[in-house]
């Protein structure tokens, strides 16, 4: 079976190979630190060996609750912010029919989600949209204490109980969180819910294989056995001893790093299927948390073309020349439509014919890569053989890992993210929370 494959050739115009060959050391001992736990940030990298620790028997728990889930609800609602959504999102909105919402016939519950904003309208429209329906909760949480997360459980325990009985909702409501801790585990503890540990040393953003996105995933009917051997493959393939000319994590850490340090400030990351729109975002938080501190850091972006080709396109094309792009590109889609002749052929579309869809959408990602090197914009590959579970953990895992390296390389530490404390003391102070009383007397003397 093929890996997925990254390919640099195209920055190499404004960067050149011995510069990112010149890495090869600070990877090394970035690579080391990681696996040696001697870096900043050490106490968060239950990550690294995850995939290849994960016992069969885990997945049969994750999956007979996913079964008991899927028996018992027709909505299943994640509620979840950042790394306790993303993940799981990313996976199901890549594997899903696009239009699966709007069919009547459903292979399993409809998955939507939660607690990931504080929007009245969302919440309203949310608890409208599942009044009188069978539905569960999978309440995502590490903290225990995400105020988004809290607030939107608190709302939809009480309707799930309401509609269906306390001890319906008991077998419906499952929690990911930490052990001991938070008020998501004091809940589930005196209710009894079925829950699952997020362990200590996995951050949010690298907890995609934990529970957080694995029992999400089964529920929604995908294969977590294959996304996690896909994931165990990369762990093997970016290894320790693996030679950094033949190491994907180690190649982009550095040549992305070698860009930054070449002024390319930001970087876009592409794809050519809207499917892939939430693994965008979830890079976007691996590595914006994980990078964007010390006032340094690559910029992470994201756009789906070709739509955003002619929104965000001007712009990359011709905007201020500080950007990078790389595309995942996945080379054979799983449906096949071919371009049908025209007798008239009024649109003067008959030259493409006989084409399947997926050939013009490639002719469009070549030549957008060649026009946007052409306009000054560096570009990487990924190549990802097919959209499936098993490709898809193999490109979670390359990212955290190259992600742990790349942040090594700039000199911060990876795994904290001191910065997004910031909204939540002046949130909490505004609106008056107990503890908070000299940050509300300070926040309001400054209104
Ligand atoms: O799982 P929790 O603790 O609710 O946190 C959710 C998200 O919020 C953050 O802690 C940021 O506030 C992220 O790092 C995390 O993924």
């Amino acid at each position: 079976m093929k890996n997925i494959s990254l390919n640099i050739e195209k920055t190499l115009g404004f960067i050149s190979k011995d510069a990112v060959n010149a890495y090869e050391a600070q990877v090394k001992a970035g690579s080391e630190a990681l696996h040696n736990g001697t870096g900043k940030g050490n106490d968060f990298l239950g990550w690294l060996n995850l995939p290849s620790s994960i016992s069969k028997e885990h997945l049969a728990d994750l999956q007979s609750t996913a079964n008991v889930l899927r028996e018992n609800c027709e909505v299943v609602v994640v509620a979840g912010i950042g790394g306790s959504y993303l993940g799981a999102r990313a996976v199901i909105e890549a594997l899903s029919d696009s239009f699966a919402l709007l069919k009547e016939k459903k292979d399993g519950p409809v998955m939507i989600y939660a607690g990931h904003n504080i929007s009245e309208d969302y919440i309203y429209e949310l608890t409208d949209y599942l009044k009188g329906k069978k539905f569960g909760v999978i309440n995502i949480s590490k903290s225990g204490t995400t105020t988004e997360t809290a607030l939107a459980f608190r709302l939809l325990k009480k309707q799930c109980e309401d509609q269906r009985g306390k001890e319906t909702a008991k077998k419906c409501i499952v929690a990911i969180t930490d052990a001991k801790k938070g008020a998501a585990r004091v809940t589930a503890d005196k209710e009894g819910y079925k829950t699952f540990i997020i362990p200590d040393n996995v951050g949010g953003r690298f907890s995609v294989l934990t529970p957080v996105g694995l029992l999400p995933i089964a529920v929604a009917g995908f294969n977590i056995e294959q996304l996690v051997a896909g994931a165990v493959k990369m762990e093997e393939a970016c290894g320790l001893n693996v030679p950094f000319g033949e190491n994907p994590a180690a190649i982009y850490a550095a040549t992305r790093n070698e860009l930054y340090k070449s002024g390319k400030k930001i970087e876009i990351l592409v794809n050519y299927h809207p499917k892939l729109h939430y693994v965008m975002e979830w890079w976007k938080q691996l590595y914006g948390e994980s990078e964007g501190k010390e006032n340094k850091g690559i910029f992470p972006a994201a756009v789906d073309f070709s739509t955003d080709l002619h929104s965000m396109g001007q712009w990359i094309q011709e905007g201020e020349r500080t950007i990078f792009e790389t595309v995942i590109s996945i080379e054979t889609p799983n449906q096949k439509v071919v371009v049908p002749s025209d007798e008239a052929n009024l649109d003067g579309l008959n030259f493409l014919a006989g084409k399947r869809v997926d050939e013009v959408n490639k002719m469009a990602e070549l030549g957008t890569q060649i026009a946007h090197v052409d306009g000054g914009v560096p570009n990487m590959h990924i190549s990802m053989p097919q959209l499936n579970e098993y490709y898809i953990g193999q490109l979670f895992y390359f990212f955290e890992k190259a992600c742990g390296i790349s942040g090594y390389l700039l000199g911060v530490n990876p795994f904290d993210q001191p910065g997004v404390e910031a909204y939540k003391k002046n949130m909490f102070a505004l609106l008056n929370k107990p503890g908070y009383e000299e940050e509300s007397k300070a926040i309001q003397a400054r209104l």
